[in-house]
């Protein structure tokens, strides 16, 4: 194989609970993550010249060893010492810093694809296992699908699948350090607890309107008290018919469930046009796992 297409989807939290901190400066967390339809197209092509060509469609992009892409196929490559190359083009659609995993999901990606490339046999398993060196969301973007995250997020139980619905997902033109807003979760006392247990139970019943009342994410209070444009989406999602609605891991991007795909796009207009935000998607839930 010479040439390969892969999608690299996007993730959103059903829950984010920080249970506290490690010595290493790293959060415990309990998460539950979900795949969406909303991706990155990533081109890998093998070529004769040693070494790592990236590029990119998004000019802002660092296309060197800070680009999580590179940062995975080095891992592969200086591992298991191939000494040809690769050309890698990303064509980002995810939003960039924006709590939907697209740089984890790109590593992600990546490692599967170099690992397919060049018959190295490892297990998702194991690509897993090295993913974590990349970031934390990682392994997860490997495994996709409804999953509980625990650990800094690699120890990975699946769950039952999402039901079918809508999701509304609102980029505002506001960027957002992971890094910056966990460490300021720490002088915080965090007074309610997300229902992490709820939303198994309503996957388990898969009850969408359970799931999504019990939706929580405690970085959202850190995030929005900077940037209170995100309370304006999500009133506007719960305006506009949302079960739930609520900012994806560190932010800023807002997501509302629905299961009306009529009320859905009239949200998505209405942000829209209320000039909240440009990066308006509405899609689905993904639930197959990578094998
Ligand atoms: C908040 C979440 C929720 O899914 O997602 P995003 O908002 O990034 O999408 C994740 O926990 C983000 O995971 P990821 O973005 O892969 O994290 P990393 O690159 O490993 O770490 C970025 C920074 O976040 C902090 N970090 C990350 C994960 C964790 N469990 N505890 C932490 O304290 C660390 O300070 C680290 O320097
Ligand atoms: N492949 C990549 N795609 C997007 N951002 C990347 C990538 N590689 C490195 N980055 C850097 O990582 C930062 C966070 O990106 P991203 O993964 O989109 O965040 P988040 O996980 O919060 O959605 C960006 O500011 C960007 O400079």
């Amino acid at each position: 194989m010479d040439k390969m297409e892969l999608k690299a989807l996007g993730k959103i939290n059903l829950g984010l609970d920080v249970l506290g901190k490690r010595p290493d400066g790293y959060h415990d967390v309990r998460m539950v993550m979900q795949t969406i339809y909303l991706y990155d197209q990533i081109t890998i092509t093998k070529r004769k010249e040693p070494g790592i060509g990236l590029s990119t469609n998004l000019f802002y992009l660092p296309v060197n060893e800070n680009n999580l892409a590179y940062r995975a196929a080095k891992l592969l490559m200086d591992e298991f010492e191939i000494r040809s190359g690769v050309d890698i083009f990303l064509e980002k659609h995810i939003p960039v810093a924006a709590g939907m995993a697209g740089g984890s999901s790109n590593a992600a990606a990546v490692l599967y694809g170099i690992n397919r490339m060049f018959d190295l046999g490892l297990s998702t398993e194991e690509l897993m296992k090295r993913g974590v060196s990349l970031g934390a969301d990682v392994p997860y973007c490997i495994m996709r699908g409804t999953v509980l995250a625990e650990g800094i997020g690699e120890i990975l139980t699946p769950l039952p699948p999402m039901p079918r619905c809508q999701i509304v997902v609102a980029k505002p033109p506001v960027s957002v350090s992971t890094k910056m807003v966990y460490e300021k979760i720490d002088s915080r006392r965090i007074v309610e607890h997300p229902d992490i247990d709820g939303i198994i139970e309503g996957l388990k019943e898969g009850d969408v309107t359970k799931i999504a009342s019990r939706m929580g994410n405690v970085l959202e209070q850190v995030t929005v008290e900077e940037y209170p444009v995100i309370d304006k989406i999500k009133k506007l999602m719960d305006e506009g018919g949302a079960k739930g609605a609520m900012m994806s891991g560190s932010g800023p991007t807002v997501f509302g469930i629905f299961t009306e795909k009529s009320l859905a796009k009239k949200a998505a207009l209405k942000i829209r046009e209320a000039g909240l935000a440009k990066q308006v998607y509405v899609t689905n839930v993904h639930n197959a796992r990578r094998k």
